[in-house]
C-alpha cells in the first residue's frame, strides 16, 4: 500500500517515520524548506529510549494516487494542503486525518467526498527540535482510525495491515467519531488549562484553587460533549479524571506551541467547543475565557 503523509512535523514526523522504519511504502508531502531540512539531515526522531534516523521520501506536489493519505497538518494548514492534494486522490484512496478537533472533517469531505474520508486521531506528545527534529517526549503513540459511519468497508482489513504492527499502537476503530469526540474532550481540557495557566497540570494542580478550577473546567467541556450528543464513554471520563488530577508536568500540543510564540489552533480545539456550547444554551464561563486568552495571544502575534 501507498501510504502519504501529508505534513513531516511531529505527529507526520513520528507516525510516518516508524511506518517507514517498518519497511512501509511512505511518502511525506511537504514544503520546500521542510525538504531541504529533510534531505540534508534526514528524519531523526528522538524518543525516550534513543534516536532513529531515516532518509525520508518526500515530494511537494502529489502526481499520482495514494492508497492511505495521513493528513498531519495544524488546522491553520489544513486548507492549503486540501488544495494540494487533489492528485493524491484515487478512486479507492482512504483520508485519515490525525488533526485535534472535528471542524476538519466537514474541510475535507466537501474536497474529496464522504467516500474517502475516515476519521482518525493520534495520541503523542510530540514536537519538533530547534533542528526540526522530531521528539517523542513521552512513551506515548497511538493511532487510532476507521470509517467514520463504523460500517463495514473493504479497504478496512488493508489499511489495517498498512498501519500497523510498526512500533506503535495503532488499531481500527468502529467508533471513530465517538473516540475522536472523546480525544476533543480530553484535549479542550488540557489545552484550555494549560494556556489560561500558562503551567503544566502539576503546576495547576499545585496552585491554590487549581484542583476546584480544573475540575469545573472539566466539568463545562463535558457538558458541551454531553449536549452535543457525544458524551465520553466510562474508560474516557477515567482517563480524564486521572489526567486532570495529575502532579506531573502534563501539557498540550497548544500549550507547547504557544510558549514557543508559533499560532494555536484556537477555534478548532477550543472555540468551536464555545461555539457548540451556545448552541445547546450550555454556560461554559471558562472555557469562553479560555478561547479569549487564546484570542489575545493570537492578536499579539500579528502585531
Ligand atoms: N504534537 C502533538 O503532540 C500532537 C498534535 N496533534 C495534532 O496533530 C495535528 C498536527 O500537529 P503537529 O504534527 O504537532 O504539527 P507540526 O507543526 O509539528 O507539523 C505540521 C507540519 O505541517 C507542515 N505543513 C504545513 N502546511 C503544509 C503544506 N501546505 N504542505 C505540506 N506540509 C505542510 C509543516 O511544515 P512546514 O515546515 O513547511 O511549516 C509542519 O511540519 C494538529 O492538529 C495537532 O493538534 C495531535 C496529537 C498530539
Ligand atoms: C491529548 C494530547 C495531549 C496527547 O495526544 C494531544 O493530543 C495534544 O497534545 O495535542
Amino acid at each position: 500500500m501507498r501510504v502519504l503523509v501529508a505534513g513531516a512535523g511531529a505527529t507526520g514526523g513520528y507516525f510516518g517515520g516508524r511506518l517507514a522504519q517498518a519497511g512501509r511504502d511512505v511518502t511525506f508531502l511537504v514544503r520546500e524548506r521542510r525538504a531541504a531540512r529533510l534531505a540534508s539531515r534526514g528524519l531523526r526522531i528522538r524518543t525516550p529510549v534513543g534516536e532513529t534516523r531515516l532518509t525520508p521520501q518526500t515530494i511537494q506536489s502529489p502526481a499520482g494516487a495514494y492508497d492511505v493519505v495521513l493528513v498531519a497538518v495544524k488546522s491553520h494548514a489544513l486548507d492549503t494542503v486540501t488544495a494540494s492534494l487533489g492528485p493524491a486522490i484515487g478512486g479507492r484512496t482512504v483520508i485519515i486525518p490525525l488533526l485535534n478537533g472535528m471542524r476538519h472533517l466537514g474541510t475535507l469531505t466537501s474536497a474529496f467526498g464522504p467516500e474517502h474520508v475516515w476519521g482518525g486521531l493520534c495520541m503523542i506528545h510530540g514536537t519538533l527540535d530547534e533542528h526540526g527534529d522530531v521528539v517523542q517526549m513521552t512513551g506515548l503513540h497511538r493511532l487510532v482510525f476507521g470509517p467514520l459511519d463504523g460500517g463495514p468497508d473493504d479497504r478496512l482489513d488493508a489499511v489495517t495491515t498498512a498501519l500497523t504492527g510498526a512500533g506503535f499502537d495503532s488499531r481500527a476503530s468502529r467508533h471513530i467519531v465517538a473516540e475522536m469526540w472523546e480525544k476533543w474532550v480530553l484535549l479542550a481540557t488540557l489545552g484550555a488549562a494549560t494556556t489560561l495557566m500558562r503551567g503544566a497540570i502539576g503546576a495547576i494542580n499545585a496552585a491554590p484553587g487549581g484542583p476546584e478550577f480544573l475540575r469545573a473546567l472539566t466539568a463545562e467541556v463535558i457538558a458541551v460533549a454531553t449536549a452535543a450528543g457525544h458524551p465520553p464513554r466510562p474508560p474516557a471520563r477515567e482517563l480524564l479524571d486521572a489526567t486532570i488530577a495529575s502532579t506531573e508536568p502534563t501539557t498540550s500540543s497548544m500549550y507547547r506551541d504557544l510558549v514557543a510564540g508559533l499560532p494555536v489552533e484556537a477555534d478548532a480545539i477550543v472555540g468551536d467547543l464555545v461555539t457548540e456550547a451556545g448552541r445547546h444554551g450550555v454556560p461554559v464561563p471558562l472555557l469562553a475565557a479560555a478561547r479569549a486568552n487564546l484570542a489575545v495571544y493570537t492578536d499579539s502575534r500579528a502585531t
